[in-house]
């Protein structure tokens, strides 16, 4: 039962949404459902809800009213028809793709994926029947030259993790929807305070929840955000109930919507901070390239301003003396902490090349332009004077 005002802003919704307090003894704070069967009335009315004529709850894999809230609340923020969510990141691709696809499909992928994403595809799907072909989708022309008669699914990231490529959402879904493709896109840099790809003609938004949505590093989850209710429920009784069991706990969906109550102003600081970050590394003798779609020299720069309200808290940059000086950048830092993962309250740095994108061969990453010098940060809620030094005193290191 939703008591705000559908004409509600973001921030309001992502506090009330889908809860009215006097449905639930008063509390503030929605309860959690912790139970993982409920009770049937009497035996028809169980087997209605297996035949799924009845929206009872009856087992917290298919169902659960704490989830249900929160699903409610993100299909809201992402302005989609529904939401599933999940136990990951990978929990919400993979049974989103499960269910998207079959022997014989292709996927259309762009050059730029999270290192388990790519290996899903690559190394997972490909061993089902399913072909998979990566092409430049900073080009919607070379989208609409490579779709093919198979191709069912066009997937990306925007930005891209961990090279910050831009992906033009609204001008690649009206090419796959000529061709009755659908299209994906992993929404985990931006959140839909950023960004909303629904709105822009794709069909469905994905999370790593475990990121900026849950926003402290504590719970790992996943979400689904979906323009037809159709795949939503094909994606929850097929690719949730029955391929992956990626299940949310009560506990993490309750801590995710505790997360979402500060998303704005969260999200507004780490925009803020990274802008700061870039344009230190910008002006710093040590950096040869610095990618961050808030600087005016970013090659995207012009479709970042069009696509997101505000550039992001996620930087990727390469030192001049490569590798080794990126090493040495890291291993210099003393209040930035070096960790994979980003969306964290504390300001994170991490080498892709030999962290979190292994999966892809040396000449994989070379051809997917991820470069082995690069170096990604997450830029966090800290003191900007106390990030902008810790990072100042480890590029003079890395010279
Ligand atoms: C072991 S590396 C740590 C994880 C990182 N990323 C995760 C991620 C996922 C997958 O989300 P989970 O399953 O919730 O981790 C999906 N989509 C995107 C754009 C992601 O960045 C990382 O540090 O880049």
């Amino acid at each position: 039962m939703n008591h705000t005002p559908k004409c509600s802003g973001f921030s309001t919704r992502a506090i009330h949404h889908g809860y009215n307090p006097a449905d639930h003894h008063g509390a503030l704070v929605p309860p959690i459902y912790t139970s993982a069967t409920y009770v049937f009335p009497d035996a028809a009315y169980g087997g209605r809800c297996f035949a799924g004529t009845e929206s009872g709850y009856f087992y917290s894999r298919v169902g659960n009213p704490t989830l249900a809230l929160l699903e409610a609340r993100l299909a809201s923020l992402e302005e989609g028809a529904g939401a599933v969510v999940f136990g990951s990141g990978m929990g919400a691709i993979s049974a989103t793709l499960w269910s998207m696809l079959q022997q014989g499909d292709e996927v259309l992928a762009d050059l730029t994926l999270y290192g388990c994403t790519f290996s899903l595809l690559n190394h997972g799907l490909t061993h089902f029947g399913v072909s998979v072909r990566h092409v430049d989708m900073t080009d919607p022309q070379a989208v609409a030259q490579a779709i093919g008669p198979n191709t069912r699914v066009v997937y990306c990231e925007t930005p891209a993790n961990p090279n910050m490529r831009l992906i033009d959402i609204a001008a690649v879904s009206a090419i796959a929807h000529q061709a009755g493709v659908r299209v994906v896109v992993d929404n985990t840099y931006c959140t839909p305070y950023l960004q909303r790809p629904l709105t822009l003609g794709a069909d469905v938004s994905l999370h790593s929840v475990t990121k900026y949505l849950g926003g402290h590093g504590d719970l790992m989850a996943g979400a689904a955000i979906f323009a037809d209710p159709e795949l939503a429920l094909r994606v929850r009784v097929f690719g949730l109930k029955d391929m992956t069991g990626a299940v949310m706990s009560s506990q993490d969906a309750h801590l995710v919507m505790r997360g979402l109550k500060t998303l704005t102003l969260r999200m507004d600081r780490h925009c803020q901070s990274a802008q700061k970050v870039a344009e230190l590394l910008h002006r710093h003798p040590a950096t040869k390239h610095v990618y961050f779609p808030g600087l005016p020299d970013f090659p995207q720069y012009e479709l970042a301003k069009r696509q997101m309200s505000q550039f992001g808290g996620m930087v990727a940059f390469e030192l001049r003396g490569g590798m080794a000086a990126g090493i040495r950048f890291m291993d210099a830092l003393q209040l930035v902490t070096r960790a994979v993962s980003l969306g964290d309250a504390e300001t994170l740095a991490q080498h892709p090349a030999s962290m979190t994108h292994t999966t892809y061969t040396s000449e994989e990453r070379a051809a997917h332009g991820i470069s082995e010098g690069l170096v990604r940060l997450s830029v966090g809620l800290e003191d900007p004077q106390d990030i902008l030094g810790d990072i100042a005193q480890a590029l003079d290191q890395a010279l």
